[in-house]
């Protein structure tokens, strides 16, 4: 299929393996996340669930497989701690267009928000300030703190600090979201904030890869959904059957665990 085709995955993962020297954390692993669905990875804890997400943008490198970016195979080459992405541009490519969101909102303390989420559009991708200070604001209050635009991150809640990384990563225009844990730092009441974020992302048609603890979220926005188990995937499908008629006793044990 060719690259610009619509039909062409933003992500496809074949047979991927990863390694943490003789722990094999992903142990061939298939993902696909087409144009404008979302694709959520659940598992327990230690699953390879973040390795595999850290995969798709190239923070991780993996020993067997394939990772494709918008049907572009992302080579590797070296050995051991020499092994890198051949090709820089690639790689600056593939993350602006693979924006993540993390746990742990990673904001910069000494930048205003702001400032946070106009620092990548205009060090990395070189754009004009004006025009990105205009795309800032507009996701700013899309996400609805424009009025914290000059506060600093310490002033913020959780809610609102990962309201704002959200507006970062959408900053960059990437062609797909990956979440890695969004709300799992936030309390409950704070977490609803992020949630309604992610769902009206969702319900916009946007591409995103979704690691998540919470069931109810992967449920609700997830065009389909992929259970992870010791780096194997255990069971996939769309949430309504995947949630409402799991086959694996494995899965079946982990819902309800989770739901305990
Ligand atoms: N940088 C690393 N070096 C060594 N081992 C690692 C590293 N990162 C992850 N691991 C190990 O790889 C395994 C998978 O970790 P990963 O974070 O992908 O799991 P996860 O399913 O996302 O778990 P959680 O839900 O707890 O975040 C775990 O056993 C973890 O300890």
């Amino acid at each position: 299929m060719p690259a610009d085709s619509p039909d062409t995955p933003v992500i496809e993962i074949r047979d991927l393996h990863k390694c943490y020297g003789p722990l094999e954390v992903l142990k061939g692993v298939d993902l696909v996340a087409p144009r404008g669905h979302v694709v959520s990875l659940i598992g327990s804890s230690g699953s390879g669930k973040s390795t595999l997400l850290r995969c798709c943008n190239l923070l991780e490198d993996s020993q067997q497989g394939e990772v494709r970016f918008e049907g572009e195979a992302v080579r590797w080459k070296g050995q051991g701690l020499e092994r890198h992405p051949a090709d820089r541009a690639q790689v600056t490519r593939i993350r602006t267009n693979l924006s993540m969101v993390f746990q742990q909102f990673n904001l910069w303390a000494h930048l205003t928000i702001l400032q946070n989420v106009m620092e990548a559009p205009v060090t990395v991708l070189k754009r004009d300030p004006k025009e990105v200070e205009e795309r800032a604001r507009h996701y700013l209050a899309k996400v609805g703190i424009a009025e914290k635009a000059d506060a600093w991150p310490a002033q913020l809640s959780g809610g609102q600090q990962q309201r704002a990384a959200i507006a970062r990563a959408l900053c960059m225009e990437p062609r797909a979201l990956l979440f890695d844990e969004p709300t799992s730092a936030l309390d409950p009441e704070l977490e609803q904030e992020v949630v309604r974020v992610i769902k009206a992302l969702a319900d916009e048609g946007r591409t995103m890869l979704l690691v998540t603890h919470d069931m109810k979220l992967a449920a609700d926005c997830s065009d389909h959904v992929i259970f992870l188990h010791q780096g194997l995937v255990e069971e996939e499908g769309p949430p309504a059957t995947l949630f409402g008629n799991p086959q694996s006793e494995r899965l079946r044990g982990f819902l309800s665990a989770t739901a305990a």
